[in-house]
């Protein structure tokens, strides 16, 4: 099926994720705490303490509150194209990230993902009707960290088959043949154990135990940043081809890398404490 790549395949509209209300320090508890220092010290500081325990319990109750992580943001993720999306440690990436995958709750918003129904006529579902499960298989995330199971790779790159939400696939170990030739490695890398891989060979594994499940959304936590020159190469290439191989697919890539990652983008989104700003 041909696509534009001005059609939307994910948008998302007026995102608000806040931490959980921090309870109010109990003073009642704090001065007890103090009181039990106090009568555990010799009586020679007695004077000194009774001092410090006026200073140290306060007479009001610390106000409750909600920290704002993600303030009200909106966008669109189209075909075909990547997005790269920096800012500052802290400013709200992953948290982004987590809540399009569904993964993390939002306080409040609406995010819909292209599909197409039984006459294949384009529809947009939204994330508060859709199974968790069935969310997840189309929109993936990669984290930096990849967590890979003991045993060989080839147990790993199975392991997702066993579980409900994929049981429909079929595991193509072809397939996996002909990434691992665009990788520069040969069929003998499924037979090694997960153990005894570097970082860069976790990641490759990690990244395509996803792209076998065919998910139409990736969503890039800083994948290379742990990753030596050439396997970052080989990795984004990968990642690249994936994108191509189909009309329907896109990308949004969380980096602080933007010497490597930025001549691919399509787009430029920024973060700065929660708030979105696109900036091509
Ligand atoms: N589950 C959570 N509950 C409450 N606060 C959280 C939660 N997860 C993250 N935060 C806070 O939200 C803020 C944004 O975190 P996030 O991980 O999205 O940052 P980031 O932009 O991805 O940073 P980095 O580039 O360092 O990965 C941080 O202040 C973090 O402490």
């Amino acid at each position: 099926m041909s696509l534009d790549t001005d059609t939307p395949i994910v948008e998302f509209e007026h995102l608000w994720v806040h931490s959980k209300r921090i309870p109010p320090i109990n003073t009642s508890d704090q001065r007890r705490t103090v009181k039990t220092q106090i009568h555990s010290v010799s009586a020679i500081y007695d004077k000194w303490t009774t001092k410090f325990k006026k200073i140290s319990t306060p007479d009001q109750r610390l106000p409750t509150h909600k920290k704002v992580l993600i303030n009200d943001i909106s966008g669109t993720l189209l075909a075909g194209q990547i997005t790269v999306l920096t800012g500052a440690s802290g400013s709200g990436k992953s948290l982004l990230l987590r809540v399009l995958a569904g993964l993390l709750p939002m306080s409040s918003g609406e995010i819909c993902l292209r599909s197409h129904d039984a006459s294949n006529s384009d529809i947009y579902k939204s994330i508060h009707n859709t199974p968790p499960t069935q969310w997840r298989t189309r929109i993936a995330l990669l984290a930096q960290n990849p967590q890979l199971l003991e045993g060989r790779v080839l147990e790993n790159l199975q392991m997702p088959y066993r579980l409900q939400a994929h049981q429909h696939l079929e595991f193509d170990i072809d397939w996996h043949i002909a990434q691992l030739v665009q990788l520069e490695r040969s069929a003998e890398f499924l037979q090694q154990e997960a153990s005894h891989l570097s970082g860069g060979e976790r990641q490759l594994v990690n990244t395509l135990r996803l792209l076998q499940l065919n998910p139409q959304v990736l969503l890039l936590d800083e994948p290379t940043a742990a990753l030596d020159i050439d396997t970052s190469t080989q990795l984004v290439n990968l990642l690249v081809n994936w994108l191509r191989s189909d009309a329907q697919r896109t990308i949004l890539w969380v980096t602080h890398d933007t010497q490597d990652i930025m001549p691919l983008a399509d787009r430029h989104w920024h973060m700065q404490a929660g708030v979105l700003t696109k900036m091509r």
